[in-house]
């Protein structure tokens, strides 16, 4: 087995799954000569009290400031794209204090970019969330949510933490710790082929202790998916396999995760109707407009456990019959009682005498052949894990009951056998 060190992750922003919005051409690549004029950022909040004690790393700025970047200076006034995401350039100034480094994400909310913290003297990464009134109002929701988290997460282990936030040219700006790529970027940058079991059990049990920690806090998370679980660390290694020829796949050196995009995390209510997660991620109630509470995120999290131990989305559908007809493939029938509780607009498109209309009511050849192809769970797990397979079988049926209430809850997931002693191995 070859083994080979590397640093650097690189962040690549093409995905093959149309779930984030492509990149957006812009001056990245530039380093244009700052203007000197006033400053237009204000701090008006601070969260310093959750600052880490973790120590800075040692990060220069020279390279930006050989470029002739002053380093006070305001960037010159830009007006925001269509979208109203922030423009900026790399080495440009975000107040006094931060300057721009690099993109390194970007989401429904805004862009996130890299930026060096002169005060703290550490990389970080910053939250730029569009200048639309909602989205200013859901990023201070997720600038609560985040301080609520930090005060109570003791470890600092669980979700991604706040450094500071900052209302900047009309702006909310949320400043990160910076974490490594996503458990996404891994699965894309090896070809979508699955990661070993003992990692996934690594990242299952954090992933079930960072939910459970939610909910204990009655939060409920609501948008679980692998592109917002991110390792803690960039280093990974190179690791040559044989199967089916030869190939070469990255694994993270630490395994260490932490959850991040807090931006849909709601308290616990009982009327929640209205839809949430990701589409590939959605639990069967979100569908059926059922009403969800924290069931949800335990599906979500199951659907995540599967896409890891096969290195493909679980549930590959851009809409709702085709997506239940999935489910019933691998997992069985839908429950009569479930679907007669369908809210109306559901009932009338999916249901039809106590059933799901499938495959009557498929859109196309192609749609029943997609569900025809796939296999049940049981399969899916065999073709692809070698040991514990069994227990990883029943942990995954117990996360994927379609009855909410009959659901796992993340602490008795954390109780499955899938992560006793007995099948612990070191990753
Ligand atoms: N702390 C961080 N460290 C490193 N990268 C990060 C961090 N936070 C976010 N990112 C990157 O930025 C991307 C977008 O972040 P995030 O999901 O929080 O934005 P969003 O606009 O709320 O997204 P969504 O559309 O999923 O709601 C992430 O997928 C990740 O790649």
């Amino acid at each position: 087995m070859e083994m080979e060190r590397v640093a650097e992750f690189p962040y690549a922003h093409m995905d093959r799954r149309p779930r984030k919005r492509p990149r957006v051409g812009w001056e990245a690549a530039q380093h244009p000569r700052a203007q000197i004029g006033m400053l237009c950022g204000q701090e008006v909040g601070d969260v310093t009290s959750l600052i880490s004690s973790t120590a800075p790393s040692d990060h220069t700025c020279s390279s930006l400031y050989s470029k002739g970047v002053a380093r006070n200076a305001s960037p010159p006034w830009r007006e925001d794209d269509k979208d109203g995401h922030y423009m900026f350039a790399v080495g440009d100034n975000l107040t006094s204090r931060y300057k721009i480094y690099s993109k390194i994400g970007e989401g429904t909310f805004g862009q996130v970019l890299e930026c060096w913290d002169r005060e703290k003297k550490e990389m970080v990464a910053i939250k730029i969330v569009r200048s639309i009134k909602k989205y200013r109002e859901a990023a201070m929701i997720e600038v609560d949510v985040l301080q609520h988290l930090g005060k109570h997460d003791k470890t600092g282990s669980r979700c991604v933490q706040i450094r500071n936030w900052f209302d900047y040219r009309n702006h909310i700006c949320i400043v990160f710790e910076k974490l490594g790529p996503s458990l996404y970027d891994f699965l894309r940058k090896n070809a979508y082929r699955p990661f070993p079991i003992d990692l996934v059990r690594e990242i299952g049990r954090q992933l079930l202790e960072s939910v459970a920690f939610m909910h204990d806090l009655h939060l409920i998370h609501t948008d679980l998916k692998p592109e917002n679980i991110l390792f803690v660390s960039p280093e990974y290694i190179k690791v040559s396999e044989y199967k089916d020829g030869s190939f070469s796949k990255r694994l993270p050196k630490s395994s260490a995760i932490k959850l991040i995009d807090l931006g849909s995390a709601t308290y616990d209510r009982k009327d929640h109707t209205y839809i949430v997660s990701t589409r590939h991620y959605r639990a069967p109630e979100v569908i059926l407009g059922l009403g969800w509470s924290y069931p949800c995120d335990m599906w979500s999290v199951g659907c995540i456990l599967v896409e890891l131990c096969s290195g493909e989305a679980l549930f590959q559908t851009h809409e709702n019959l085709e997506h239940m007809a999935m489910m019933e493939r691998v997992l069985g029938p839908l429950p009569q009682h479930m679907l007669k509780r369908a809210d109306r607009h559901a009932a009338e498109k999916y249901v039809r005498r106590g059933r799901l209309n499938w495959p009557e009511g498929a859109a196309s050849r192609e749609s029943i052949k997609a569900v025809q192809k796939l296999p049940r769970l049981q399969n899916i797990v065999m073709q692809h894990v070698d040991h514990s397979a069994g227990d990883a079988i029943g942990l995954l049926q117990g996360l994927l009951r379609y009855e909410p209430s009959e659901r796992m809850t993340a602490r008795e997931a954390l109780g499955h056998p899938f992560f006793s002693a007995g099948n612990r191995r070191r990753y």
